[in-house]
């Protein structure tokens, strides 16, 4: 259990948005601790801020269960992760898009949609009235649709050189991403005085 044991606890994701969400967070002015790149779970010193270094899906969930009081996390994955945490501030680093793909030879209808964000493409074909299986992958989505494995998939688009690598074509912009700050919102009133300056000057920041 950590509760209790650090003024502040952070959920950075490893990878794309951990650089940028350090900095931000310490351009801010947070004291953070230095992190390690040995086998170091949790970094920081008893009594002073914690970094949790996690998998970006797991992030909103640490926020939402008040493990982490505060973290950062693509806009992306927030909406596949359906997790209801204050999102106060847009850091406008990490931005892309989440698209829908297709073959350029795959004309018809279509029936299966392969895609790392099973949640959101269902909630985007709910709300379309669309009619098609989702096949949640782990990644390499784009191999789906160039293979034939799914009539479509839904995948990040930054400046569109992966798509066009694999003949693909990027046929509607489903949602707009960039990297947020996620608070925690009980955290937000226990510790008001650490996260309502820090919201503040990344507002201030950006
Ligand atoms: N090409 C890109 N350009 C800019 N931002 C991107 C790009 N691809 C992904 N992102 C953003 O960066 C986040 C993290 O991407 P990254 O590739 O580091 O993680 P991942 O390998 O998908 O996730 P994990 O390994 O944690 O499961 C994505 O959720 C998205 O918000
Ligand atoms: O439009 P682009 O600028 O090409 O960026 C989009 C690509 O970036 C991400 O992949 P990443 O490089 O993280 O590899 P991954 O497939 O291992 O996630 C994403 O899954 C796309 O494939």
């Amino acid at each position: 259990m950590i509760r209790g044991r650090y003024s502040l606890v952070l959920a950075l994701p490893k990878g794309r948005n951990f650089e940028d969400g350090y900095s931000a967070l310490q351009k801010a002015g947070l004291e953070l601790p230095k992190v390690k790149g040995d086998r170091t779970m949790i970094h920081g010193r008893e009594g002073g801020i914690a970094i949790l270094e996690l998998r970006n899906a797991d992030v909103p969930l640490y926020v939402d269960l008040g493990i982490a009081d505060a973290g950062v996390v693509g806009k992306d994955v927030l909406l596949e992760s359906g997790r209801d945490v204050y999102e106060p501030v847009d850091l406008r680093t990490g931005v892309c898009r989440l698209s829908l793909i297709r073959h350029p030879e795959s004309t018809g209808p279509i029936r299966r949609i392969a895609t790392k964000y099973p949640n959101f493409t269902t909630r985007v074909m709910r709300e379309r009235g669309w009619v098609a299986d989702v096949l949640e992958l782990a990644g390499n989505v784009e191999l789906a649709a160039v293979t034939g494995l799914a009539d479509a998939v839904v995948d990040v688009v930054q400046t569109g050189a992966s798509i066009r690598a694999a003949g693909l074509k990027e046929l509607e912009v489903l949602a707009h991403s960039s990297a947020r700050l996620i608070v925690n919102r009980q955290a937000l009133k226990l510790k008001s005085e650490l996260l309502r300056p820090l919201i503040t000057k990344l507002r201030e920041q950006v």
